[in-house]
């Protein structure tokens, strides 16, 4: 079975994200790639990383009109990412023009309700009712997009995997029973999550911050 992390290398460091790539390379089946790696390096920074031979989930959760996020999934195509996330609320043509830019090998998935608000937080933006009846929505808007999959927390993914039986699932949120959550509020643990469905996890600080990213790594894949 192939290995089911994509481990979240969140730094501005190009030196050290591939330090931390190298330690955990034969223990995690991905790197995730996203906002604060990407603005310090960009196309050039995605391509050093891409020599350490595991797939790239290119992590910029694009919101915007459909013409601006098509064009940017068109500029990104060069990378040949493995994945790459858009917003779901970004809307329906949003999300197909996203997918119809995408190489035919990368699966374009949509973020639904961030793994770090809680209801209080989606009412302050005006969404009213459950995590839960969010996540449905809006897997509901990607599937029918015919994109690839989406982001959802471990709490709602069995939910989302009902409605898309061959959908792609991303967990991120992850914790062991002991981890420090954070700013993450919908959090289950990664064998919690692969239960419920999910196809991957993304997993960063309980790996990048750990004193040995390698032991990290191991540990979490043997709950699995
Ligand atoms: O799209 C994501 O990967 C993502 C979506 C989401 O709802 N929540 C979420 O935490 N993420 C990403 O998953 C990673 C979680 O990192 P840790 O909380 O350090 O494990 C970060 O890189 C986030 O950008």
């Amino acid at each position: 079975m192939m290995n089911r992390i994509y481990v979240a290398l969140d730094t501005p460091d190009l030196d050290r994200a591939k330090a931390i790539a190298t330690k955990v390379r034969h223990h995690v089946g991905g790197l995730k790639l996203g906002l604060e790696f990407f603005a310090a390096h960009g196309q050039a920074g995605v391509h050093a990383m891409q020599e350490l031979g595991l797939p790239i989930f290119l992590d910029l959760k694009l919101h915007d009109i459909p013409n601006t996020v098509a064009k940017a999934v068109q500029a990104l195509g060069a990378l040949a990412p493995a994945i790459l996330t858009v917003h779901a609320s970004g809307g329906r043509a949003m999300l197909e023009d996203a997918k119809a830019a995408a190489p035919v090998g990368t699966k374009v998935i949509a973020v639904t309700m961030l793994t770090s608000l809680d209801v209080a937080d989606l009412e302050a933006t005006g969404v009213t009712g459950s995590a839960h009846d969010q996540v449905v929505r809006l897997t509901e808007l990607a599937r029918d997009a015919g994109v690839d999959g989406i982001v959802c927390s471990g709490a709602e993914v069995a939910a989302a995997k009902a409605l898309w039986p061959k959908g792609f699932f991303v967990v991120p949120g992850v914790r062991l029973p002991d981890g420090a959550i954070g700013d993450q509020k919908r959090v289950v643990t990664p064998r919690q999550a692969i239960d419920a469905g999910a196809s991957i996890l993304v997993v960063g600080r309980p790996i990048t911050q750990a004193e040995d990213p390698d032991t990290a790594a191991r540990a979490i894949g043997a709950t699995l």
